[in-house]
Protein backbone atom coordinates (compact mmCIF):
# COMPACT_ATOMS: atom_id res chain seq x y z
CA UNK A 1 0.00 0.00 0.00
CA UNK A 2 1.56 3.61 -0.54
CA UNK A 3 2.59 5.72 2.24
CA UNK A 4 -0.82 8.13 1.65
CA UNK A 5 -2.23 6.18 3.74
CA UNK A 6 -1.87 6.98 7.64
CA UNK A 7 -4.20 4.19 8.71
CA UNK A 8 -0.85 1.38 9.75
CA UNK A 9 -2.53 -0.76 11.98
CA UNK A 10 -5.34 -1.09 9.34
CA UNK A 11 -3.29 -1.11 6.56
CA UNK A 12 -1.41 -3.85 8.09
CA UNK A 13 -4.51 -6.03 9.21
CA UNK A 14 -5.81 -5.69 5.52
CA UNK A 15 -2.25 -7.02 4.71
CA UNK A 16 -2.19 -9.73 6.85
CA UNK A 17 -6.06 -10.76 5.65
CA UNK A 18 -4.23 -11.02 2.04
CA UNK A 19 -0.92 -13.13 3.20
CA UNK A 20 -3.46 -15.76 5.30
CA UNK A 21 -6.43 -15.85 2.99
CA UNK A 22 -4.95 -19.15 1.39
CA UNK A 23 -6.37 -19.11 -2.08
CA UNK A 24 -2.56 -18.85 -2.80
CA UNK A 25 -1.96 -19.92 -6.22
CA UNK A 26 -1.37 -18.19 -9.32
CA UNK A 27 -2.50 -18.58 -12.80
CA UNK A 28 -0.96 -21.97 -14.49
CA UNK A 29 2.08 -20.96 -16.99
CA UNK A 30 3.70 -23.07 -19.58
CA UNK A 31 7.50 -22.92 -19.77
CA UNK A 32 8.09 -21.12 -23.34
CA UNK A 33 11.97 -22.90 -23.38
CA UNK A 34 14.16 -24.93 -21.35
CA UNK A 35 14.49 -23.91 -18.25
CA UNK A 36 16.89 -24.67 -15.30
CA UNK A 37 15.02 -23.85 -11.96
CA UNK A 38 17.27 -24.32 -8.45
CA UNK A 39 18.78 -27.62 -10.19
CA UNK A 40 15.71 -29.36 -12.09
CA UNK A 41 15.32 -29.43 -15.66
CA UNK A 42 12.02 -27.53 -16.50
CA UNK A 43 11.92 -28.90 -20.19
CA UNK A 44 9.81 -26.65 -23.06
CA UNK A 45 6.02 -27.16 -22.67
CA UNK A 46 6.24 -28.06 -18.85
CA UNK A 47 2.92 -26.15 -16.96
CA UNK A 48 4.06 -24.71 -13.92
CA UNK A 49 1.86 -22.69 -11.16
CA UNK A 50 3.56 -20.32 -8.74
CA UNK A 51 2.55 -21.32 -5.25
CA UNK A 52 2.26 -18.10 -3.47
CA UNK A 53 1.14 -20.21 -0.29
CA UNK A 54 4.82 -21.33 0.54
CA UNK A 55 6.51 -17.80 0.41
CA UNK A 56 3.43 -16.40 2.66
CA UNK A 57 4.07 -19.22 5.07
CA UNK A 58 7.82 -18.56 5.22
CA UNK A 59 9.44 -18.05 8.95
CA UNK A 60 12.38 -16.26 7.69
CA UNK A 61 10.24 -13.55 6.30
CA UNK A 62 7.10 -14.01 8.52
CA UNK A 63 7.80 -14.57 12.42
CA UNK A 64 4.77 -16.65 13.17
CA UNK A 65 3.45 -17.55 9.96
CA UNK A 66 0.37 -19.78 11.25
CA UNK A 67 -0.65 -16.90 13.36
CA UNK A 68 -3.30 -13.87 12.15
CA UNK A 69 -0.11 -11.04 13.20
CA UNK A 70 -0.82 -7.92 11.49
CA UNK A 71 2.55 -6.68 13.29
CA UNK A 72 4.30 -8.82 10.75
CA UNK A 73 3.97 -5.15 8.65
CA UNK A 74 4.56 -3.00 11.13
CA UNK A 75 7.52 -1.55 12.80
CA UNK A 76 8.55 -1.05 15.99
CA UNK A 77 7.00 2.47 16.11
CA UNK A 78 4.04 1.20 14.64
CA UNK A 79 4.61 2.48 11.27
CA UNK A 80 3.48 0.80 8.27
CA UNK A 81 6.56 -2.11 6.90
CA UNK A 82 6.74 -3.27 3.70
CA UNK A 83 7.89 -6.94 3.39
CA UNK A 84 9.15 -7.96 -0.35
CA UNK A 85 7.55 -11.75 0.21
CA UNK A 86 4.04 -10.58 0.26
CA UNK A 87 2.77 -10.98 -3.25
CA UNK A 88 -1.20 -12.23 -2.78
CA UNK A 89 -1.07 -10.68 -6.26
CA UNK A 90 2.07 -12.54 -7.50
CA UNK A 91 4.83 -10.33 -8.63
CA UNK A 92 6.87 -10.03 -12.26
CA UNK A 93 5.21 -9.57 -15.67
CA UNK A 94 1.84 -10.94 -15.17
CA UNK A 95 1.77 -9.33 -11.84
CA UNK A 96 -2.50 -8.77 -11.37
CA UNK A 97 -3.56 -5.61 -13.01
CA UNK A 98 -5.98 -5.40 -10.27
CA UNK A 99 -4.00 -4.66 -7.91
CA UNK A 100 -4.33 -1.35 -6.82
CA UNK A 101 -7.86 -1.26 -7.22
CA UNK A 102 -8.16 -4.32 -5.19
CA UNK A 103 -6.24 -2.80 -2.29
CA UNK A 104 -8.33 0.41 -2.57
CA UNK A 105 -11.53 -1.76 -2.03
CA UNK A 106 -10.49 -3.75 0.49
CA UNK A 107 -9.54 -0.53 2.25
CA UNK A 108 -13.02 1.27 1.59
CA UNK A 109 -14.90 -1.84 2.50
CA UNK A 110 -13.15 -2.75 5.62
CA UNK A 111 -12.86 0.76 6.94
CA UNK A 112 -16.32 1.55 6.05
CA UNK A 113 -18.24 -1.83 7.66
CA UNK A 114 -15.98 -1.06 11.05
CA UNK A 115 -17.19 2.28 11.49
CA UNK A 116 -20.96 1.14 11.33
CA UNK A 117 -20.85 -1.93 12.97
CA UNK A 118 -18.68 -3.74 15.78
CA UNK A 119 -18.78 -7.34 14.80
CA UNK A 120 -18.98 -10.20 17.35
CA UNK A 121 -18.02 -13.78 16.38
CA UNK A 122 -21.30 -16.46 17.86
CA UNK A 123 -18.27 -18.79 19.40
CA UNK A 124 -15.07 -16.90 21.93
CA UNK A 125 -12.23 -16.08 19.05
CA UNK A 126 -10.16 -18.57 20.87
CA UNK A 127 -12.59 -21.37 19.53
CA UNK A 128 -12.40 -19.91 15.87
CA UNK A 129 -10.36 -22.35 13.66
CA UNK A 130 -8.26 -20.92 11.34
CA UNK A 131 -6.10 -23.36 10.07
CA UNK A 132 -6.51 -24.02 6.34
CA UNK A 133 -8.51 -26.69 5.03
CA UNK A 134 -6.87 -28.24 1.65
CA UNK A 135 -8.52 -28.48 -1.18
CA UNK A 136 -6.51 -30.61 -3.69
CA UNK A 137 -3.38 -28.48 -4.01
CA UNK A 138 -4.88 -25.20 -2.66
CA UNK A 139 -5.43 -24.28 0.95
CA UNK A 140 -8.85 -22.43 1.71
CA UNK A 141 -9.79 -20.15 4.57
CA UNK A 142 -12.86 -21.67 6.64
CA UNK A 143 -16.47 -20.84 6.76
CA UNK A 144 -17.36 -19.34 10.36
CA UNK A 145 -20.20 -17.13 11.67
CA UNK A 146 -20.39 -13.74 13.00
CA UNK A 147 -22.88 -10.91 14.04
CA UNK A 148 -23.24 -6.73 12.42
CA UNK A 149 -23.80 -5.24 15.51
CA UNK A 150 -24.82 -1.30 14.32
CA UNK A 151 -22.48 0.77 16.48
C1 LIG B 1 -7.89 -9.64 -3.55
C2 LIG B 1 -8.04 -9.42 -4.83
C3 LIG B 1 -7.16 -10.04 -5.90
C4 LIG B 1 -6.15 -10.96 -5.77
C5 LIG B 1 -5.60 -11.62 -4.52
C6 LIG B 1 -5.66 -11.22 -7.13
C7 LIG B 1 -4.61 -12.09 -7.43
C8 LIG B 1 -4.20 -12.38 -8.70
C9 LIG B 1 -3.14 -13.33 -9.02
C10 LIG B 1 -2.32 -14.13 -7.99
C11 LIG B 1 -3.03 -13.37 -10.36
C12 LIG B 1 -2.07 -14.27 -11.16
C13 LIG B 1 -0.83 -13.51 -11.56
C14 LIG B 1 0.18 -14.45 -12.22
O1 LIG B 1 -0.23 -15.38 -12.90
O2 LIG B 1 1.38 -14.27 -12.03
C15 LIG B 1 -4.00 -12.45 -10.91
C16 LIG B 1 -4.19 -12.22 -12.25
C17 LIG B 1 -5.10 -11.34 -12.77
N1 LIG B 1 -5.94 -10.50 -12.06
FE1 LIG B 1 -6.12 -10.43 -10.05
N2 LIG B 1 -6.37 -10.45 -8.01
C18 LIG B 1 -7.29 -9.72 -7.31
C19 LIG B 1 -8.17 -8.78 -7.82
C20 LIG B 1 -8.28 -8.44 -9.14
C21 LIG B 1 -9.11 -7.39 -9.66
C22 LIG B 1 -9.99 -6.45 -8.79
C23 LIG B 1 -8.95 -7.39 -11.01
C24 LIG B 1 -9.57 -6.53 -12.08
C25 LIG B 1 -10.34 -5.49 -11.83
C26 LIG B 1 -8.02 -8.45 -11.35
C27 LIG B 1 -7.61 -8.80 -12.62
C28 LIG B 1 -6.68 -9.77 -12.95
C29 LIG B 1 -6.31 -10.17 -14.31
C30 LIG B 1 -6.90 -9.61 -15.61
C31 LIG B 1 -5.31 -11.15 -14.18
C32 LIG B 1 -4.59 -11.89 -15.34
C33 LIG B 1 -3.29 -11.16 -15.66
C34 LIG B 1 -2.48 -11.89 -16.74
O3 LIG B 1 -2.65 -13.08 -16.93
O4 LIG B 1 -1.66 -11.24 -17.39
N3 LIG B 1 -7.63 -9.06 -10.19
N4 LIG B 1 -4.69 -11.86 -9.88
Amino acid sequence: MDDRLKMPYTDAVIHEILRRKRAGMGISRCVTRDTEFRGYLLPKGTIVYPLLDSVHNDPSYFSQPDAFYPQHFLDEQGQFKKNEAFMPFSCGKRVCPGETLAHQEFFLYFTSILQSFSLRPLVPPRDIDITPRFVNIMSVCRPYEFCFLPR
